[in-house]
């Protein structure tokens, strides 16, 4: 579904990432786990187009799209949840989720079935985003994201700084976007929660992934985390 192969990325004349390559299927959640300033959050910027590349490709279904403009990446199907949440703070819920329908021309339905993940956010569709709880907007982000309808979802750190209740919904929604054979890229640092999503998980490491492995092999083996993360 998505596949990035030796992928560099450059800030000014450093290289963040040094020929970064993964891929996520249709029905996975790949979990990107690293240290700070790892590369993991470069990775994802650079899939959307936010990001210099240099050598190396990003594939959808087998098209490169590492050449395509930002805007016009979302309408292929990806949809993405940066850190930070970067909501319309002054626009309400629905005109948030609004922007997300009017992106890709989605159906109606598409909205239902979006709102029907969280229903928190049903009862507040005329509230102004910058007046919703933490949790609500990283609800609201998810939300707008998938009103793309996309075929990848690009998460970053989605429970960074939320309550555990909050955190629970957000993964239950995550496991069913999964199930409905979404394919899911997501950076998240607590490693309960990459436990408890994960199917795989790819260690980030100078810019490049180092090690990919089945959640199963973290469970087994938890000095991988001190080897990769300096945890555990
Ligand atoms: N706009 C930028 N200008 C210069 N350097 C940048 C820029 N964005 C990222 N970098 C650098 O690229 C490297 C990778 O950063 P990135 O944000 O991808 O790391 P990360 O793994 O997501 O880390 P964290 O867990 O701290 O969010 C870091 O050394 C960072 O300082």
């Amino acid at each position: 579904m998505l596949e990035v192969s030796n992928l560099d990325v450059y800030h000014g004349s450093s290289k963040t990432l040094q020929g970064m390559s993964l891929t996520v299927e249709k029905g996975e959640v790949l979990c990107l786990l690293g240290r700070n300033g790892a590369g993991k959050t470069t990775t994802l910027r650079a899939i959307m187009g936010f990001a210099k590349t240099g050598a190396g490709s990003i594939r959808l279904d087998g098209t490169e799209i590492s050449a395509l403009p930002a805007h016009e990446r979302p309408r292929l199907g990806i949809g993405y949840v940066p850190q930070g949440r970067r909501l319309f703070s002054e626009l309400t819920v629905r005109e948030n989720l609004e922007i997300g329908m009017t992106t890709r021309r989605s159906p109606p339905r598409v909205l239902d079935e979006t709102l029907a993940l969280f229903p928190r956010l049903q009862e507040r569709l005329g509230q102004v985003s910058g007046t919703l709880s933490g949790g609500e907007q990283q609800m609201l982000a998810t939300a707008r994201a998938l009103c793309l309808d996309p075929k990848v979802i690009l998460l970053d750190e989605p429970t960074e700084g939320l309550m555990p209740s909050m955190i629970a919904t957000i993964r239950d929604v995550v496991l069913t976007l999964r199930n409905q054979g979404k394919a899911i890229l997501l950076v998240e640092q607590r490693v309960e929660a990459v436990l408890s999503i994960a199917d795989r998980v790819c260690f980030v490491e100078n810019g490049k992934a180092q090690a990919v492995m089945p959640v199963e092999a973290l469970r087994a083996d938890p000095s991988l985390l001190s080897r990769y993360v300096g945890v555990g």
